[in-house]
């Protein structure tokens, strides 16, 4: 199925012209244990645009993904090779504090997994870590904008005690997107944030992503190619390890370089 893209849809598509690179990554390989899951992969990744990984299930979208705050560091039989940069840092160099890092560089995973804490330990909890706040007036400032910007504040200002988890899946994953918004990141990652919720809440979320564009870098991972086509400007398209073909999501829908990329995005494979 090729992507029809409404008026709406074409005007989000529409890749910003000004670039601000926030990520490098060059010839970036991924090795668990013998198993190469990720072979060279070269990419830039900007904050004007919302960058979307696509491609079939075991290409290596969310193991890239997690290399770019070095969530891989957890598997123990992950060794990634070649260089990633966050404003030209080594995110791989041993100065690099990787706690800092991944404050720096948010993620929201597929689960909603909200700490079963109130709603306000939630958000405060990171802020807190970093010592970004000095006062209580501070904290509760801090707590109130991440809300606001993750489009949660008007649903739960009332109730900022109640426990986390007693939100439904769609407002705890914006209370997600707002834990990793409070400790003021410079990228969000994003792994497949709405597979497991209702239509609805996954409209609000991409209307989140909309908002966020350009505050923060935003990757995101996703099996739903409407979805890539509606949220980013830039999509990359991943198969067995490889990076095929990366550019403006209008081109990558409408008029892609790589017959791999037809073939997947019309939806003969995957
Ligand atoms: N912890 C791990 N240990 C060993 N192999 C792994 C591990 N995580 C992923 N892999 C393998 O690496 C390859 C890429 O997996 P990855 O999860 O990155 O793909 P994906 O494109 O995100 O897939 P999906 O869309 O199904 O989530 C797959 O072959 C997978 O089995």
């Amino acid at each position: 199925m090729t992507v029809t893209a409404g008026d709406d849809i074409a005007a989000k598509q529409q890749a910003s012209a000004i670039e601000t690179t926030k990520m490098t990554a060059r010839d970036v390989s991924v090795f668990y244990g013998p198993k190469q899951a990720l072979k060279e992969v070269s990419i830039d990744v900007s904050t004007e645009n919302v960058t979307a990984f696509i491609g079939p299930s075991g290409c290596g979208k969310s193991t890239f993904l997690r290399c770019l705050n070095r969530m891989n560091d957890t598997v123990d039989s992950a060794k990634v090779t070649g260089r990633i940069e966050l404003d030209q840092e080594d995110i791989y160099s041993p100065k690099m504090d990787v706690v800092q890092l991944r404050a720096r560089v948010g993620m929201v995973f597929q689960k909603p997994n909200p700490f079963p804490k109130s709603i306000y330990e939630n958000i405060a909890y990171g802020p807190r870590i970093h010592g970004l706040a000095r006062t209580k007036v501070e904290m509760d400032a801090i707590v109130e904008r991440s809300l606001r910007r993750a489009g949660l504040w008007e649903e739960v200002k009332d109730r900022l005690n109640d426990s986390g988890t007693a939100l439904s899946g769609g407002q705890q994953q914006r209370l997600c997107i707002a834990r990793a918004i409070a400790v003021d990141p410079e990228v969000i990652l994003m792994d497949e944030p709405c597979s497991a919720l209702d239509p609805i809440a996954t409209a609000k979320i991409e209307e989140l992503i909309d908002d966020l564009r350009g505050k923060y870098a935003i990757v995101i991972v996703t099996h739903n190619m409407q979805q890539a086509a509606r949220v980013s400007q830039k999509t990359a398209f991943f198969h067995l390890g490889t990076l095929v073909e990366y550019g403006n999501t209008k081109d990558i829908f409408t008029n892609p370089r790589e017959p791999r990329t037809k073939d997947y995005i019309t939806g003969r494979y995957g």
